[in-house]
């Protein structure tokens, strides 16, 4: 997805100044099919998106903690309650307020009405800090709900799916999802509670004299529909940017792990990569900026369109008072209400268009949700053997999405337990494509991979994985203790005894002992109190763990590249001292190391195109004989 047009200009004396580094590429977001789902919505499509929102918020809410939910309805509709009492009460106090006779009688004839509105607001005050209280009790565990289902459903899903086009940038769009799952509860709180809170002052407000209500909701439809186009602009630039921000994202990391510190420094690539990120992040800020003339303008029409009809209430409200057509006493009451609905209509507004900016966010991740779910592995119930003791592949064919040729094309080749494989060939021939089919870590496009006659395609992974070990070519480098490093991912045993022994194999517990905390030494020295290995250790380490787990099915892919020459002895006599127990298969470009294998098999553009043991092939005038004169010639 990224191409860097053109390569950099070597700097010699000789060479003129460099030119500046080529601009990052540009992406689209694919997700939603390439599609902005704000592209044809209405103003009405958006607003009655509401509903829905809320009655989701509702039933996640009530999945996550059904007493908090119930805890906050009740503070709700006391919050409404309150503020209807208060101001029917305001109406009855200002009647002796305003009445003839003198200040203190006056004052006493309303103290009563003025003790329930204290209660009232008593009230209020109480409900709306147990309202926090109940969000606090719900949202951590809704945005950990959320979080952690993103997290599983990438962790369980096809592994070809990351090859889909638009994967990562779907994944980056759900992310912002997770993150404003945080203030659902909270908008939805304060949207409903500002709704209880508008109907009771408009309540009030309708029956002092029924112009005044029409008139007031005049004046903040217009805030309304601003705050509601406001989300769609910022949406929208949210929308451009997610291509973009996913590169920066993933450039931020590889620009700033100390993983790849010593490379980014030493081959003068800090400069190359802040322009990267600095041109990102000014093509991101620039599409921000180019929507602040928009929303200036949105703002400005829906406030002077409110300001215009807030104004219509006011006069009208005077007007009223003037002509006698209300007393005084609920012109003043109208007063109040006034302002509270005033109050309440613009929260609704506000807290609305927080819903609705939320729900858009929160789309992006029930559609990445939905997608993952449909690229989850279905593969069947079928359970796959115990101890394999045969592994065929039938005329397998794999081709990876948006490539023009197969990286595995009609391959056939049967492995049986006891036996050691050794898989050459040359760069890009496909020998990492078929152990991926080999594992069912892929499921062949053509053709079929059988354990002991069970298709892997419709067996539960689970079952297969459970009997796999591999150490890929870019194995992982965990940032957890010496011990899980060994362990991960089938801990057998609380004792260290097989621990130790794994680690003696590929000669590790020296190494290994030498460390401040022998196996409980956290291997990240990005973290405090974390050590680093060597390159060869780890490779080393991530041999010792794919041993650990004795499985019948062991792949071990470039296994010694890092190595010294007793690391590899060692892993070499530990694959012997195994083979009888379990198939093996080894991807090397060692060549001479294929002398441990009991058979060779040559790959050439995803085809097998030869195979037998080493001296058979050394001397067999193929392609095998070719690399093999080839890397002793040098
Ligand atoms: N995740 C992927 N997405 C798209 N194409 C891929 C992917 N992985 C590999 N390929 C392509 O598939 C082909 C076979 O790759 P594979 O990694 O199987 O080769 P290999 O023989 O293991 O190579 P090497 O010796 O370099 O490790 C190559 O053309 C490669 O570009």
């Amino acid at each position: 997805m990224v191409g860097v047009t053109k390569p950099l200009t070597p700097v010699t004396s000789a060479t003129p100044p460099p030119l500046p580094p080529p601009p990052p590429a540009e992406l689209k977001f694919e997700g939603n099919p390439g599609k902005n789902p704000l592209g044809e919505a209405s103003f009405r499509d958006m607003c009655s998106r509401l509903p829905s929102v809320l009655a989701r918020t509702t039933r996640m809410a009530w999945e996550t903690d059904r007493r908090a939910v119930l805890l906050l309805l009740v503070c709700q509709l006391l919050v409404g309650a309150g503020a209807a009492v208060q101001l029917a009460f305001t109406a009855t106090a200002m009647q002796p307020v305003l009445g003839s006779g003198p200040a203190a009688g006056r004052l006493r004839a309303a103290l009563p009405a003025l003790v329930v509105i204290a209660v009232a607001a008593a009230v209020t005050r109480v409900a709306t800090a147990l309202s926090s209280y109940a969000d606090g009790r719900i949202t951590p565990r809704l945005t950990t709900g959320a979080d952690t289902a993103l997290v599983e459903a990438v962790c369980r899903t096809e592994a070809a799916a990351y090859a889909e086009p638009g994967f990562a940038d779907r994944q980056e769009a759900a992310e912002m999802g997770v993150t404003r799952s945080r203030m659902m509860v909270q908008d939805a709180t304060r949207f409903t509670a500002a709704l209880v809170r508008m109907v009771t002052a408009g309540g009030v407000l309708s029956v002092l004299h029924p112009l005044m209500f029409p008139l007031l909701v005049l004046a903040v439809v217009p805030a309304g529909a601003g705050a509601v186009l406001s989300a769609r602009v910022t949406y929208e630039t949210h929308y451009a940017n997610v291509g973009d921000r996913t590169v920066r994202q993933m450039m931020r990391w590889w620009s700033t792990t100390p993983k790849y510190s010593d490379e980014v420094r030493a081959n003068g690539m800090t400069g190359y990569l802040l322009h990267w990120y600095r041109a990102l992040s000014g093509r991101i800020d620039r599409r921000t900026l180019t929507a602040a003339p928009r929303m200036l303008r949105i703002v400005l029409t829906s406030s002077a369109l409110g300001g215009v009809f807030l104004v219509g209430t006011w006069a009208t409200l005077a007007w009223l008072a003037v002509t006698g057509r209300v007393d005084l006493a609920a012109a003043a009451t109208a007063v109040v209400a006034v302002q509270t609905s005033l109050a309440a209509l613009s929260q609704l507004v506000i807290h609305g268009a927080a819903m609705f900016h939320t729900s858009l966010y929160l789309a992006d991740m029930r559609s990445f949700l939905d997608l993952v779910q449909e690229l989850a592995p279905r593969r069947g119930e079928l359970t796959a053997p115990a101890r394999v003791a045969e592994i065929r592949v039938d005329e397998a064919v794999y081709q990876y999405p948006g490539k023009e040729s197969p990286a595995v094309d009609h391959v056939s080749l049967t492995l049986r337990r006891g036996e050691i494989v050794a898989v050459v060939g040359e760069n890009g021939s496909g020998k990492s494509t078929l152990t991926r089919l080999i594992t069912g870590i892929y499921l062949a496009d053509k053709g079929r991979v059988t354990w002991d006659g069970v298709d892997l395609a419709r067996a539960d992974p689970d079952t297969v994985w459970a009997r796999t070990g591999l150490v890929p070519q870019n194995f992982a480098q965990w940032p957890l203790r010496a011990r899980e490093n060994v362990t991960l991912g089938q801990p057998r045993t609380v004792d260290d005894g097989p621990v130790w022994d794994a680690l003696d194999t590929v000669g590790m517990r020296g190494a290994i002992e030498e460390l401040p905390g022998g196996l409980d030494t956290l291997l990240a020295r990005e973290l405090f109190g974390g050590c680093e290995l060597s390159g060869g250790q780890w490779q080393r380490l991530a041999c010792s763990r794919a041993l650990y787990r004795r499985p019948p099915l062991l792949i071990l892919d470039e296994p010694t590249s890092q190595m010294d020459v007793r690391g590899e002895r060692d892993v070499l006599d530990a694959l012997k001292a195994t083979a009888a127990d379990q198939i093996t298969i080894v991807v090397t470009h060692q060549l001479e190391n294929t002398k441990v294998a009991d058979r060779i098999v040559v790959m050439r553009h995803g085809r097998i195109t030869e195979q037998g043991p080493y001296e058979e092939l050394a001397h067999g005038g193929g392609l095998f004989a070719e690399l093999l004169a080839l890397s002793k010639d040098r």
